[in-house]
């Protein structure tokens, strides 16, 4: 579960110069940056929806969506969830919260 997100993004990794009708995200390069944003306002406002449902089983699943179109963004960007986690990291490192969870050195 833990390296989850990197085994995904070895995957949009591998779709690169991939059949563009061979799979969904090959197909989504294919159309370019504009076309995953347009893929990240749709499932940002899905999740809005989903939220002011609120029905949990919903809200998953479109977070699920949206963190899904941002890693296809990192990885058309040559960036991968590697980095996202390091700023946060950085953030929380900075917040002093880690020393106060044991996880400071
Ligand atoms: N996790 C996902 C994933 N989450 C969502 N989606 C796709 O994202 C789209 C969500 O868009 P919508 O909800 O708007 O549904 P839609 O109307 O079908 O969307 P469009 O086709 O119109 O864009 C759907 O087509 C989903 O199939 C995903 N497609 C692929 N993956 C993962 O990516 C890997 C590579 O996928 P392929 O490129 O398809 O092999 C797979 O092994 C999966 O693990």
């Amino acid at each position: 579960m833990n390296d989850l997100l990197e085994r995904l993004s070895d995957v949009l990794e591998s779709r690169k110069g991939a059949d563009p009708g061979s799979s969904y995200v090959a197909g989504l390069y294919s159309k370019g940056l504009d076309a995953i944003l347009k893929k990240i306002g749709e499932e940002a406002t899905e999740t809005v929806m989903a939220a002011k449902d609120g029905v949990p089983e919903k809200i998953v699943y479109e977070v699920a969506d949206l963190w899904f179109h941002t890693l296809v963004l990192l990885a058309q960007q040559g960036l991968g969830p590697a980095d996202v986690l390091a700023e946060l990291d950085r953030r929380f490192g900075l917040s002093g919260l880690e020393e106060k969870a044991g996880r400071g050195s």
